[in-house]
């Protein structure tokens, strides 16, 4: 269902032992821009997240991002507007580097207990190119027809 650009960055998927099972997580339609990410709660031991708690949901993968890529964890649209589940930290900031299982920090802003079961899609994982600055410290900076307005500044 994927249709990938030629410049579409290789991702590798290692599977840890609690996603055995697991669909991959996947892109949804051929436009999708994000992948789904699925709970890797266990069989029979649903997550259950209170009305204004959070928990950490793991996906069951660590991802090999390519260098000059980062993962963004973004919420789900439907869960949010359903039953107003999103990221705590969106979006979420997936390191190229980062070898550690992949985990969604889930909240409930709902009045409601939210289920989440294995293999549930929780969230969508967005691969977006990201730079590193050169970082340099100066003691004056150069004036701009805005120059600290900010906030609402320019009107409504
Ligand atoms: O929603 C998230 C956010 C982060 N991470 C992992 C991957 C990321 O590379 C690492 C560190 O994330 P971040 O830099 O946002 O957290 P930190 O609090 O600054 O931790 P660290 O000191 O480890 O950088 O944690 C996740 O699995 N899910
Ligand atoms: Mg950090």
């Amino acid at each position: 269902m994927n249709i990938h650009a030629p410049s579409s960055p290789n991702v590798s998927l290692a599977r840890l032992p609690h996603g055995a099972g697991l669909d991959l997580p996947s892109y949804e339609t051929s436009g999708a821009a994000g992948m789904d990410l699925r709970a890797a709660v266990e069989e029979g031991s649903p997550l259950t997240i209170a009305p204004g708690k959070r928990v950490l949901v793991p996906t069951g993968f660590i991802f090999e991002i390519p260098d000059g890529f980062e993962g963004q964890v973004r919420p789900r649209s439907g869960l949010a507007f359903k039953h107003g589940i999103t990221c705590v930290n969106t979006p979420g900031t997936i390191d190229s580097d980062y070898r550690g299982e992949v985990k969604v920090l889930l909240i409930n802003l709902g009045e409601e207990d939210f289920v989440i079961t294995r293999g549930m899609r929780i969230a969508q994982m967005v691969i977006a190119p990201a730079t590193q600055a050169r970082i340099a410290e100066i003691t004056q900076t150069t004036a701009t027809t805005r120059g600290a307005g900010g906030f609402g500044s320019t009107g409504v």
